[in-house]
């Protein structure tokens, strides 16, 4: 540790190039260290201050403080120079009023990025704490037990306990003695870190710290009792990597550092130049079925058209300096509106197919879509994920008890969503396959779905060869009746949410909505490998947001490409994108890495174009920020 001394301040690992800063206020008769577990699950892009507070440790020599005021005012002091990187404060159970109280501080000067109050009501609110002063030692150490604070090791040593009292009673006086200012507020986000399990606090109790925030608020559920945030391996490591997760733009300032020593990219940042990158790493077939359109390829360059038909209008001057990119879909916070598309038979493209493209995913935080025709299981692409939602793309079966099996696996995955795709009953006609005269599914490619399905497998005959297999696949696979009467079926099978991908016409988007069995829309034509003439995805957008209004998530695909696609397509009504060749492409030019390449490439561009455009939220991008046409 750095810098003990008489400064409240302790750097847990020095890391003055981290893109941002977490500073930890530790609970009443607690000390800095109680926050070594959580700073070594955070990445090498945060450095982890903490807070020493006076009168414990190497500052026993200080009197404790005798309110809360003094400790917010000591910690904003030191950290007020420290502004110039995104800088979040996290206060656990008392040290969440001092986090509050800092915070306030601080933004008298510049901004704070966000606050996290870990098993903590909100300011203003009554805390019921007893009065220490007046338990003597044994009840004290009773209600310590209880909330399982300190280790039982420790409460057996007569110095030990000697110690925490005098702390706990003397922060408690402070606790006590706080009175939230009248109107006290932040601009900052707050997130409350909430334990199921915590005896202090319920749900209903840390409501109130939405008033207190101009910033927005949220509750993330833990495991665990009321120190659940600060045990080893606590889930709270894992929520607060992906909020303090670095700004996306981050990136275009480390390659231009990296540039000064001469490195550059391994890939290219232009994601439109990736294909012609990737062509000669991949197999003539595999190029074939990867790049090709449906037809004369009308539908996959009106795709493009469609973006490049509407300009942004930018607007100016609104100090956008500071970004928030995350959206909620289904109730979900995603760190961007970005998941990764359903893409089938990636093993094609890398042998670690969609095991590396779901960790560089995960890398880049975004979650993914796994297709029913995926080279892995689900449950094989589900160990492999991250703490993002997953969900499963679902191609109905023409067999019930199996597409009910497929669901059921997803559900025990852990897959939060099912996408049901609509616009593949059949395969459509895609010139660059039938030349060659290539299905992937046909040398199986991408049916580990189904050849490790109990009800599939139940379907074959005593010792398959590869041929029963691929003919019983055939069989069952294809779905050209696929119809809305079997949309109430899926519905009484599964209370995951359901999202149809490859809507386009309103009608059918009012119709889904009317059988009351859909939980959001995907406007998808495939990437134009579907019904080729059909429009382009973004240009039906608008007229499935008008017919459904707000009433479900709407989120699209087919032809994105750059930051300024994304944000073109939120401005015309979709919650969130999905990506699809492009990160294929990384797959195959660099696997894993490639693909959290191609990810954290279209985030920098999709943040910087909120910058440029002066959006610092996602909810700023409106209609009128494309030009009229
Ligand atoms: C090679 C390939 C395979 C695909 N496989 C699936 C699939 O299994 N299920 C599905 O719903 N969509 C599938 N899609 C469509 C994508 O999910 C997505 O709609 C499309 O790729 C988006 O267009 P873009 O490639 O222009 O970004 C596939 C697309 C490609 C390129």
């Amino acid at each position: 540790m750095l810098n003990v001394g008489t400064t409240p301040i302790r750097t847990v690992h020095p890391r003055p190039s981290a893109a941002v800063q977490l500073a930890c206020f530790p609970h009443a008769g607690g000390s800095a260290d109680a926050f070594t577990a959580l700073a070594g699950a955070l990445s090498a892009d945060v450095e982890t201050l903490t807070v020493q507070y006076p009168g414990r440790r190497e500052r026993a020599a200080h009197p404790c403080a005798t309110d809360i005021a003094a400790l917010a005012a000591e910690a904003a002091g030191h950290l007020a120079s420290r502004l110039d990187r995104p800088l979040y404060l996290l206060g656990h159970s008392m040290g969440a009023l001092v986090a509050f109280e800092t915070a306030r501080l601080l933004e008298r000067a510049g901004a704070v990025a966000g606050v996290f109050v870990s098993a903590a009501r909100p300011p203003g609110d009554d805390w019921a704490e007893p009065d220490l002063d007046a338990m003597d030692d044994a009840a004290v150490v009773a209600e310590l037990r209880r909330l399982g604070g300190v280790p039982e090791a420790l409460l057996a040593e007569a110095d030990v306990v000697e110690e925490i009292l005098r702390l706990l009673r003397a922060d408690h006086r402070a606790l006590r003695g706080y009175t939230c200012p009248p109107g006290a507020t932040l601009r900052a986000p707050v997130t409350v870190l909430l334990a199921g399990a915590d005896s202090k606090n319920s749900a209903e109790q840390v409501r109130g710290w939405a008033r207190h925030t101009t910033g927005g608020c949220d509750t993330v559920l833990l495991s665990g009792g009321h120190f659940a945030v600060l045990a080893p391996g606590s889930e709270a490591g894992v929520v607060l990597a992906d909020r303090l997760r670095p700004a996306p733009a981050g990136l275009v300032r480390a390659i231009y550092l990296a540039g000064l020593g001469g490195g550059t990219p391994r890939l290219t940042t232009d994601l439109t130049a990736l294909e012609d990158l990737a062509r000669p790493v991949l197999t003539p077939d595999t190029l074939g079925y990867l790049v090709g359109d449906a037809g004369a390829g009308e539908t996959g360059r009106a795709n493009r058209a469609a973006y490049n038909r509407r300009p942004l209008l930018p607007r100016m001057l609104r100090g956008a300096d500071r970004r928030d990119l995350s959206v909620t879909v289904l109730g979900r916070r995603l760190p961007a509106p970005v998941l990764l598309a359903p893409v089938a038979a990636q093993t094609l493209v890398h042998p670690e197919g969609e095991l590396a493209s779901i960790r560089g995913a995960a890398d880049a935080g975004v979650p993914f879509v796994l297709s029913t025709n995926a080279s892995y299981t689900l449950e094989e692409a589900a160990a492999a994920a991250g703490p993002q939602p997953r969900w499963f793309q679902l191609y109905l079966p023409n067999e019930r008890a199996l597409a009910e099996s497929l669901v059921r696996r997803a559900e025990r995955a852990g897959y939060s969503a099912i996408v049901l795709t609509v616009d593949a009953p059949t395969f459509g006609y895609r010139p660059t396959d039938l030349d060659r005269g290539y299905l992937p599914f046909l040398h199986g490619a991408g049916i580990a779905n189904f050849t490790a399905d109990p009800v599939f497998r139940a379907g074959l005959p005593d010792d398959p060869d590869d041929r029963a297999v691929l003919q019983h696949w055939a069989r069952v696979f294809a779905n050209p009746g696929l119809n809305w009467e079997d949309l109430p079926w899926l519905r009484s099978v599964t209370s995951l949410p359901i999202l149809l991908k490859g809507i386009l016409h309103p009608a059918d988007a009012r119709l889904a909505l009317d059988q009351g069995a859909v939980d959001g829309l995907i406007v998808s034509n495939h990437g134009g490998r579907q019904l080729d003439g059909s429009v382009a995805a973004l240009d039906a957008l608008p007229a499935v947001r008008a017919a459904v209004g707000d009433a479900v998530p709407i989120l699209t695909d087919s032809g994105i490409r750059t930051g300024s696609d994304v944000l073109k397509a939120l401005a015309l009504g979709a919650d969130a994108v999905l990506l699809g060749r492009p990160y294929l492409y990384g797959l195959a030019l660099d696997g894993r890495a490639g693909v959290a390449h191609v990810l954290r490439c279209l985030l920098a561009d999709l943040d910087l174009a909120m910058a440029l455009s002066g959006c610092t939220r996602i909810a700023d991008v409106t209609a009128d920020l494309l030009a009229p046409t």
